[in-house]
C-alpha cells in the first residue's frame, strides 16, 4: 500500500495473509478475505499450480507470531473458469480457497460481509485498501498491515482513455488514482467499504495497478468487483 498508515492491529479481522511454501518456509505472497470459516476469497493471479499454500488469520506483523494468529493449510482452490493469466484486463481475477480446517472466530478473526449481488458503488464513495504489499513502486514491503483511504472512481470515469480505457470493465471496481494505491503484494486483498448499516463490506479484490508506478495519476488501483461474482461464489461454496 502506497502512502498508507499502519492499521490498528486486527481492526480488519477478515484480512488474511496467503503464504506459499518456498521449500524451507512459508512466505507472504498475497492478501485474501475470510468469507467462511473454511473459505478464503483471493485473486486468481495469486494462485500457481503445484504449490503448497497456507493462510494466516489474525495476522498483523508478518515478522513475528502475534497472539491470536491461526495458520491453516489450503486443501483446495477454485479459480474462476474464465480467468486467463495472460489477460488480467479481461477480469475474472477471483479464486476461492478451501481450508483444511475451520478457523475459530475470535475478536481477531472474523468473516467479511459480502455485498448484495450487482451492487455498484457511486463515484467518490470512501473505501479502504489493506495489505502487506510494497510501500512504494519497487520499494520495501512492511512487516505490519497497512491501510489507505481509496475513493471509488466510477466506471464511466475509469474507462476514459486517459484512465484505464477498455481495461476497466464493469466487473471491476476502480479506486484511488491519487497519492494512495495498492502495490505488489497487496494482490488478492480486500477493498473494504462501509454500508449504511455501519458494517464493512468487501466490494473488491485487489487485482492490478499501473506497471509504470503503483500510484500513477489517473491509474486507480483496479479491483475485481465481488458483487459481480455472487452466484459463482455461492455455487462453489455449495459445490454444485
Ligand atoms: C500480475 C499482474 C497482472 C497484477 C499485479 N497486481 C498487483 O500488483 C496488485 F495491484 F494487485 F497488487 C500487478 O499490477 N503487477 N505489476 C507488475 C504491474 C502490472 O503488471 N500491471 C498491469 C496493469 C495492467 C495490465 C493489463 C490490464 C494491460 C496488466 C498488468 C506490479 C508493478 C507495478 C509497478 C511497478 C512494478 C510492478
Amino acid at each position: 500500500v502506497v502512502n498508507g498508515v499502519e492499521a490498528r492491529p486486527n481492526s480488519w479481522p477478515w484480512q488474511i495473509s496467503l503464504q506459499m511454501y518456498t521449500g524451507s518456509y512459508y512466505g507472504h505472497v498475497c492478501g485474501g478475505t475470510l468469507i467462511g470459516t473454511n473459505w478464503v476469497m483471493t485473486a486468481a493471479h495469486c494462485i500457481f499450480g503445484g504449490r503448497y499454500y497456507r493462510i494466516v488469520a489474525g495476522e498483523h506483523d508478518l515478522s513475528k507470531i502475534d497472539a491470536g494468529e491461526q495458520a491453516i493449510s489450503v486443501n483446495g482452490y477454485f479459480i474462476h473458469p474464465s480467468w486467463n493469466g495472460n489477460c488480467v484486463g479481461c477480469g475474472y481475477d477471483i479464486a476461492l480457497l478451501r481450508l483444511s480446517s475451520h478457523v475459530s472466530l475470535t475478536d481477531k478473526v472474523q468473516l467479511g460481509c459480502m455485498p448484495s449481488p450487482n451492487t455498484i458503488l457511486p463515484n467518490n464513495y470512501s473505501c479502504y485498501i489493506t495489505g502487506w504489499g510494497m510501500l512504494y513502486t519497487n520499494g520495501p514491503t512492511p512487516n505490519t498491515l497497512q491501510q489507505a483511504l481509496l475513493p471509488v472512481v466510477a466506471q464511466d470515469v475509469c474507462s476514459r482513455y486517459d484512465y484505464w480505457g477498455q481495461y476497466a470493465k464493469n466487473t471491476m471496481v476502480c479506486a484511488g488514482g491519487g497519492r494512495t494505491s495498492g502495490c505488489q503484494g497487496d494482490s488478492g486483498g480486500p477493498l473494504h467499504c462501509r454500508g449504511s448499516d455501519g458494517r464493512w463490506y468487501v466490494h473488491g479484490i485487489t487485482s492490478f495497478v499501473s506497471g509504470s508506478a503503483c500510484n500513477e495519476a489517473k491509474k486507480p488501483t483496479v479491483f475485481t468487483r465481488v458483487s459481480a461474482y455472487s452466484s459463482w461464489i455461492q455455487n462453489v461454496r455449495e459445490h454444485k
